[in-house]
């Protein structure tokens, strides 16, 4: 099983490389990999078994974070409705993203980040992402809400982006945030 001494930490060079595409069909290495981060997000978020191996929770996980520089993500987390999202996409793409833009309003995290960055990472607020699954099919997914926030952020580390590298370091005195509406 994969734990946290597999996740390589910000400084290591394979954060910073763009992946590589992973051929179709799958190997079953790559099969191999991709089912080993989807289980590793499903202890992660087990509390018993996150102790036990001292796991730090996760909802998205990219191969690059264990030093795998090819792309593959897992992603496993619920929706508004609180239906289960859970998979392993080789090769995700977005074809398309609203202009509207979205963001966690504590910021991100990241297992391969041992520290807290405050900061608001703008992300699309719904986004088109198509993939090949485990099982080898070509999906296409139109998400929203917190599950397209971490498509768009495991997406990133196949870039070689980290969510840090996208919170504007403004001063700007005129780019204040809007006085709570008085009641
Ligand atoms: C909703 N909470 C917030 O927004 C948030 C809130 C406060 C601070 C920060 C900094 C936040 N930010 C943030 N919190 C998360 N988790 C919340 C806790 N959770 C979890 C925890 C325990 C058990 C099971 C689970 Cl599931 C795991 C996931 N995850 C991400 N990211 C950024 S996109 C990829 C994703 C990721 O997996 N990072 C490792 N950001
Ligand atoms: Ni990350």
């Amino acid at each position: 099983m994969l734990t946290m001494k597999d996740v390589i930490r910000e400084g290591h060079p394979t954060l910073r490389l763009k992946a590589k595409e992973v051929p179709l069909p799958p190997s079953q290495e790559d099969k191999e990999i991709l089912s080993k981060m989807m289980e590793f997000l499903v202890h992660s978020q087990d509390p018993e078994t996150a102790e036990k191996y001292d796991l730090r929770p996760g909802v998205g996980l990219a191969a690059p974070q264990i030093n795998v520089s090819k792309q593959m993500i897992a992603i496993r987390t619920t929706d508004h409705k609180e239906n289960l999202i859970e998979m392993g996409l080789f090769n995700p793409k977005i074809i398309s993203q609203s202009a509207e833009t979205t963001y966690l309003e504590n910021g991100e995290g990241c297992l391969s980040v041992d520290r807290e960055v405050s900061g608001i990472v703008p992300r699309y607020a719904r986004i088109k992402v198509t993939g090949t699954t485990l099982d080898g099919d070509t999906v296409t997914l139109r998400l929203k809400g917190f599950p397209a926030i971490v498509f768009q952020h495991e997406i990133d580390h196949l870039n070689g982006i980290m969510f840090y590298d996208r919170i504007e370091e403004t001063d700007d005195p005129y780019k204040v945030p809007l006085p709570p509406k008085e009641v």
